[in-house]
C-alpha cells in the first residue's frame, strides 16, 4: 500500500474495496457512516463508534449498513496536538487493516486547504453513488443514504457560534442526517437543543459500555512515557513508536498550538492522567 506521503490527489482513486456492493434486504436503504475527525491518533474508541453505529441502524432503522470511511482532516485545520496528515492517514489505514467494511479515504487530508464536512460528504455522495452509482438490491440500483457518524461532542459543537455555517449544518443535517454517539462529558439533550428542525434526521446512540478514550488523553500518556498499549491498536502503537510521535507537542506536528476552539496542551498545562483534559467543547 502506497503510503500518504507518496499519494498526491492526482492519483488518488477512491477506496471502494470494501463498500458491499449489493444490500441484502432490498426493502432496506443502504447506508455509508463517514466519521470525520482529527484521530490524532485513532483510538479504539474511534473504531468502536462504527460498531455501534451498525448496531443501532440494524436494531432501530430502515437502514442497511453496506460500508463505512474515516477521513482526516488535512493540516490547515491546525488543531492541537495535531500531527501530519501524513501520520495520522497511515495510523488509521493501520487500524482498519483488518477490518472487513471500514475503511480509510485520504481524500480530504490530501488537501493543503481546510475543507468543510459538508464538502466531504458531498465527495462521499459522488464517488458512491454518482461514479460507482449506489448498490445493486436485486430489484435495481439504490442511492446510498451516507450519515455522518460523530461523537455528541461534535454536535454540541453545532450550536457554538461561530464555528459552522448555519447554511452548513442545514446542508449537512438535512442531505445528509447524523448518528451521535454519545460522550461523557456532553449534555446530548443541549447539544441537540438547536438542532430540532432536523431532528429526524438525528440518530442518537447511547455507550452501552462507557469508554472515555479520547486522543487528547493519548496524547498526553505519551508526553508523560506512559502506556497507552489497548488504548489504540497495536500497529498503531508500533507506529507512534518508530515515528517518535507526540513525545513533546511539537515533533512532527503541524506547529499548531490550538485551532478550532480547543485549548492548549503542552506538557506544563496537562492535568494529571485521571483528569486529563476535555478532547472537545464539553467532552471527555
Ligand atoms: N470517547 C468518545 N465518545 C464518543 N465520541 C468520541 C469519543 N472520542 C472521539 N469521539 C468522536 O470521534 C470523532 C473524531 O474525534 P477526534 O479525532 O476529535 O477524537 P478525540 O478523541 O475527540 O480527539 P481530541 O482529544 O484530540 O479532541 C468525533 O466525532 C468525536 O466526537
Ligand atoms: N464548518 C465545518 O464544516 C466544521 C466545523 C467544525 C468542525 N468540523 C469538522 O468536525 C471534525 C471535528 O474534529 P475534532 O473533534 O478532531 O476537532 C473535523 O472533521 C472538522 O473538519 C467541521
Amino acid at each position: 500500500m502506497a503510503t500518504q506521503s507518496e499519494l498526491t490527489l492526482a492519483d488518488y482513486t477512491f477506496p471502494a474495496a470494501r463498500l458491499r456492493r449489493r444490500i441484502s434486504t432490498p426493502a432496506r436503504t443502504p447506508l455509508v457512516l463517514i466519521a470525520c475527525g482529527s484521530f490524532s491518533p485513532i483510538t479504539f474508541l474511534h473504531l468502536r463508534m462504527f460498531e455501534m453505529a451498525a448496531d443501532y441502524a440494524r436494531f432501530n432503522t430502515q437502514f442497511e449498513v453496506v460500508g463505512a470511511y474515516l477521513s482526516c482532516v488535512g493540516d490547515a485545520y491546525k488543531k492541537t496536538g495535531l500531527v501530519k496528515a501524513e501520520h495520522r492517514v497511515n495510523m488509521c489505514s493501520l487500524a482498519v487493516a483488518q477490518s472487513s467494511w471500514i475503511s480509510m479515504d485520504p481524500w480530504e487530508a490530501l488537501h493543503a486547504e481546510y475543507l468543510e464536512t459538508a464538502k466531504v460528504l458531498d465527495h462521499f455522495n459522488y464517488e458512491i453513488n454518482e461514479v460507482l452509482g449506489g448498490v445493486e438490491t436485486g430489484e435495481g440500483r439504490k442511492k446510498c443514504h451516507i450519515a455522518l457518524l460523530a461523537g455528541a461532542d461534535l454536535i454540541q459543537t453545532m450550536s457554538t457560534p461561530g464555528v459552522w455555517a448555519e447554511s452548513d449544518i442545514d446542508y449537512i443535517l438535512k442531505n445528509f442526517g447524523a448518528f451521535i454517539v454519545e460522550r461523557t462529558g456532553t449534555d446530548i439533550d443541549e447539544a441537540l437543543s438547536t438542532l430540532q428542525p432536523w431532528k429526524s434526521n438525528i440518530w442518537v446512540i447511547q455507550q452501552l459500555v462507557q469508554n472515555d478514550i479520547s486522543s487528547t488523553k493519548v496524547r498526553l500518556f505519551l508526553r508523560r512515557d506512559m502506556s497507552i498499549r489497548y488504548l489504540v491498536p497495536e500497529p498503531v502503537v508500533q507506529y507512534i513508536e518508530e515515528h517518535e510521535l507526540y513525545d513533546d507537542d511539537g515533533a512532527a506536528s503541524t506547529g499548531s498550538r490550538s485551532g478550532k476552539g480547543k485549548g492548549a496542551e503542552g506538557g506544563q498545562e496537562a492535568k494529571p492522567a485521571g483528569e486529563a483534559g476535555s478532547s472537545g467543547s464539553g467532552g471527555g
